[in-house]
Parts: C-alpha cells; structure tokens; sequence
C-alpha cells in the first residue's frame, strides 16, 4: 500500500507520517527530505537560489519519478497537492489522506518552527495567522480531494488503520 499524507505546513505530517509507518510496518518517506536528497541542499536554500516556480517542477518530478518501494508511507511537501497535476496523480497511485487543522492550531505550532520554512519566514502572531488563512483558503480545494479526510489534533494510526483497511 502506498499511503501519501497531504495538508499545509505544521499539520503533522511528518510527525504522524513516522508514527503511521511505524504501525503498518512500511517505510516512511518525506517529500521534502527526497528532494534533499537529490539536490544536495535544504528547501529553503533552492527557493532562496531558484525561486517557486523551478521549486514546484523539481517537487513534481521527484513525487512522480523517484523510485520507491511498493509498500511506504510518504508525507508531502505543504503546497505539493497544489502544483501541476500531483493530487490526481497521487490519487490514481495510492491512498491519499488529508491531515486538517485550522490556521489557528496551524500557526501554534509553526510559531517556534519557522527558519527552516521558507514561505513563512518573518511572519509573527496575526500575520502569520492571517497568511495561513489566505493560503489555506486557496489551497483546500486540493486538500479536500483526498480520498481521506482526517483531524490532525486527534489523529491516531490505529484510526486511520481502520479506515485504510475498510477500502482494501
Ligand atoms: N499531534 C501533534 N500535537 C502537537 N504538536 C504536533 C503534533 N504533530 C506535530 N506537532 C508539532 O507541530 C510542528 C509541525 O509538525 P510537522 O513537522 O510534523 O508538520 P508537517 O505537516 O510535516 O509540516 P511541513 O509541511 O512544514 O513539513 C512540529 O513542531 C511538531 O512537533
Ligand atoms: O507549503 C508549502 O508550499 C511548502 C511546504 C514545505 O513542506 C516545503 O515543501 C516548502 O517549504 C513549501
Ligand atoms: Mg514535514
């Protein structure tokens, strides 16, 4: 089975993402940390270097072309689902499960984590609440075509196990 995790930054994707692959037993990927991999550097030193645009076609061609094992679980970048055709092709190669927080929860826990995401960067208390809020606003409709929608204040694997093996 291969799971992909999706939602915005700070939704805990990469948290419950090694929590989830821990329980069913598969590898765990981060789309973030395999695009690190392929360039040799961080995220936020290719967009500082390269720009969006050129981040969001290197995304694509490493979600859709990476070589991976049968069975995993990979957590998305935050605005991966949002660019070229990624959440349909997702869709079409596994399980899609959207983490959903609302921007309030969402800025909580970006507060302190901020330097390392590079979209976010020097916005503090209602700014940074109001940027996820725009950004949310126009990315849900992504999100929301996932084949699962989840709670991320209260995910749990065994839960989402649950729901997994009810579709298999
Ligand atoms: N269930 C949780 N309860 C409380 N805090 C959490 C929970 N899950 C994650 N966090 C915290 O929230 C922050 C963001 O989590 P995480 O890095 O997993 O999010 P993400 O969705 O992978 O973000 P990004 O898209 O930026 O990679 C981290 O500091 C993490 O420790
Ligand atoms: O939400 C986003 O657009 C991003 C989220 C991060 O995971 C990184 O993929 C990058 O910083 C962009
Ligand atoms: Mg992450």
């Amino acid at each position: 089975m291969k799971v992909f995790l999706i939602g915005f930054m700070g939704a805990g994707k990469t948290t419950f993402g090694k929590r989830l692959a821990k329980r069913i037993d598969v590898p765990f990927f981060d789309l973030d940390h395999l695009i690190e991999a392929f360039t040799g550097g961080s995220v936020a030193d290719y967009f500082a270097k390269y720009g969006e645009e050129k981040f969001r076609e290197l995304e694509k061609q490493v979600l859709q072309t990476q070589e991976l094992p049968d069975n995993f679980v990979l957590s998305t970048g935050g605005g991966a689902p949002c660019f070229h055709d990624n959440m349909q092709w997702m869709n079409a190669n596994g399980k899609t499960i959207y983490l959903q927080l609302a921007p309030k929860a969402i800025a909580g826990r970006l507060e302190n984590a901020k330097e390392e995401r590079p979209l976010i960067k020097g916005l503090k208390g209602e700014e940074l609440v109001s940027f996820i809020e725009e950004r949310l606003a126009a990315r849900e409709s992504f999100y929301k075509q996932a084949q699962f929608i989840v709670d991320g204040l209260s995910v749990n694997p065994d839960a989402v196990v649950e729901l997994l093996t009810r579709q298999w």
